[in-house]
């Protein structure tokens, strides 16, 4: 099984991009994972929110494929603490064959087509973060569940 991470715009701040770069390197020890970019609407200003998020649908499905299992990072999603999320990615290691794909809305969320295509949900906390704070919080959870599957001294409890 890959795991693959689609997010809505390119990371915009270096001290979040060096974040993720950090973890992409500790990761790639343990999986395959990758992330691929949505580029941002060019003409976002003239387009309603609405708009929005249904033209970054249009681009999101392009992006999937045949096969792929589909969770979507949404704050209305399950909610698991690290030690679950570790048994959740090893049930998928068993049961994926093919792509785990996460998705990351962009700043107003998922069209409902999105939903749609998705088999899940996962929520990281009940508060909202910023699309692109999400994916660093996110990385070091996948991260962080890669060494509680390989008895790792970094999670603690
Ligand atoms: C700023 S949020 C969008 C908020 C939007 N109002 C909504 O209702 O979805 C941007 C994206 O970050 C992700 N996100 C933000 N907070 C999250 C959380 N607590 N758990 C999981 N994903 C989250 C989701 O993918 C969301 O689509």
């Amino acid at each position: 099984m890959k795991i693959h991470l689609l997010v809505v715009g390119k990371t915009t701040a270096a001290y979040i991009s060096d974040a993720i770069d950090e973890y992409c390197r500790r990761l790639k020890h343990y999986i395959t994972f990758d992330i691929e970019v949505i580029p941002e609407l060019k003409n976002a200003k003239n387009l309603s929110f609405d708009q929005q998020k249904e033209k970054e649908a249009d681009m999101i499905l392009k992006c999937l494929s045949p096969g792929d299992y589909i969770v979507l990072l949404d704050e209305r999603g399950k909610e698991y603490s690290s030690l679950k999320f570790s048994e959740y990615i090893e049930h998928k290691m068993h049961t994926v064959p093919k792509r785990l794909v996460f998705i990351i809305g962009g700043p107003y969320g998922f069209s409902q087509r999105i939903y749609s295509t998705a088999q899940e949900k996962i929520s990281l906390s009940k508060m909202t973060f910023s699309h692109q704070m999400i994916r660093m919080i996110f990385i070091e959870q996948l991260y962080r569940a890669m060494t509680i599957l390989n008895n790792e001294p970094y999670h603690h409890e």
